[in-house]
């Protein structure tokens, strides 16, 4: 760590008392928070400009500086379906993923690890040397095995996706204690054939590594404030949900709010204490999410013990 000010968006006009105020609410979370895994997914749909891509660089940075060990978890998905269709590939999702032949999982893998991944790494890096960019393939970091999606209650073949099987957190874990920032692309080998890859959604991804790493928090960043009881009606946003609540609503859930939630549930299920949904339009929204206790978006809790 260089210790370099990131503090580059002006500040609104707040008296110095104000100031001191914001730094003190929030020091019982920092203080909570210091030494935390923090798994973090930025979905390619929160990727929408590039002030919003330095807010979030800012913000990673920021963690880290407070004591925090993020570990980012990206997404792509509007950016792969850009390049196939500039390559003239025709793609299409069923129940939230994409179904992927030979030819778009060698674009998958160029976008992910070639395109997004570099970009946000150097994006963190202009504050100093903190990311390192790295893959499921990477150091056997992630297996996969071959799944189907659910549509309508029937399982659909989608090719060469993937659901993480095995993780194997070393390579992770060596960045986080050399002080760094991981960055993961989510493409993983096929556990039945290592020469094989297989496309993992982003957010089953950062799940699977969440509960590895025994993270203290997920954090999913999309581009809607968080899950919807009713969507598209937006009066109906659920600010805290339990395991078992959530369980009951996924057969409801369409598009990609269906492995996003899945995979909330598998972390929380997996023993990571909370996962966080939150608008990635907002900037800063994961600074208000980990350091307020107003929290932000919807926070998906273990059920309650049950005593006997
Ligand atoms: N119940 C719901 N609550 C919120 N969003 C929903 C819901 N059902 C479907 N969606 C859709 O899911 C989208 C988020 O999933 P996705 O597009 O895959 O995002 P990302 O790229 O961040 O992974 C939202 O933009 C919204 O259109
Ligand atoms: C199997 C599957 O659907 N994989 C995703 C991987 C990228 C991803 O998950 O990106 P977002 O988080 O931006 O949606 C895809 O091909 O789009």
């Amino acid at each position: 760590m260089n210790g370099t000010p990131v503090n580059t968006i002006p500040t609104p006009d707040l008296t110095p008392q104000q100031k001191v105020g914001v730094l003190i609410d929030a020091m019982p979370w920092i203080e909570q928070f210091a030494g935390a895994i923090v798994v973090i997914k930025y979905g390619g749909n929160a990727m929408i400009d590039e002030n919003l891509k330095r807010a979030f660089a800012q913000d990673i940075v920021h963690l880290r500086l407070l004591g925090l060990h993020p570990v980012v978890v990206h997404g792509g998905g509007p950016q792969i379906s850009g390049m196939l269709s500039k390559l003239g590939i025709e793609s299409e999702f069923r129940g939230g993923l994409r179904v992927t032949t030979p030819e778009a999982m060698d674009v998958v893998r160029m976008v992910l690890t070639g395109q997004v991944s570099r970009e946000l790494v150097g994006l963190i890096n202009d504050h100093g040397p903190h990311a390192v960019g790295l893959s499921g393939e990477d150091a056997g970091m992630l297996q996969a095995k071959r799944r189907h999606a659910i549509v309508d209650g029937e399982a659909v073949d989608v090719g060469l996706v993937g659901d993480v099987v095995k993780v194997n957190p070393g390579a992770v874990t060596d960045i986080i204690e050399a002080g760094r920032i991981p960055v993961v692309s989510t493409v993983a080998p096929d556990v039945d054939d290592p020469t094989q890859v297989l496309n993992v959604n982003a957010d089953t991804a950062a799940a699977a590594l969440a509960i590895a790493l025994r993270a203290r928090k997920l954090i999913v960043l999309t581009d809607v404030e968080g899950l919807y009881s009713a969507w598209p009606d937006r009066s109906s946003l659920i600010s805290e949900i339990s395991a078992k609540e959530l369980e009951d609503m996924l057969p409801s859930l369409e598009s990609g709010m269906r492995p996003k939630m899945e995979a909330c549930l598998r972390a929380v299920r997996g023993g990571v204490p909370q996962a966080h949904v939150i608008d990635g339009r907002e900037p800063h929204s994961i600074l208000a999410e980990v350091f307020t206790s107003a929290g932000f978006g919807t926070m998906v809790r273990q059920d309650k013990e049950v005593w006997v």
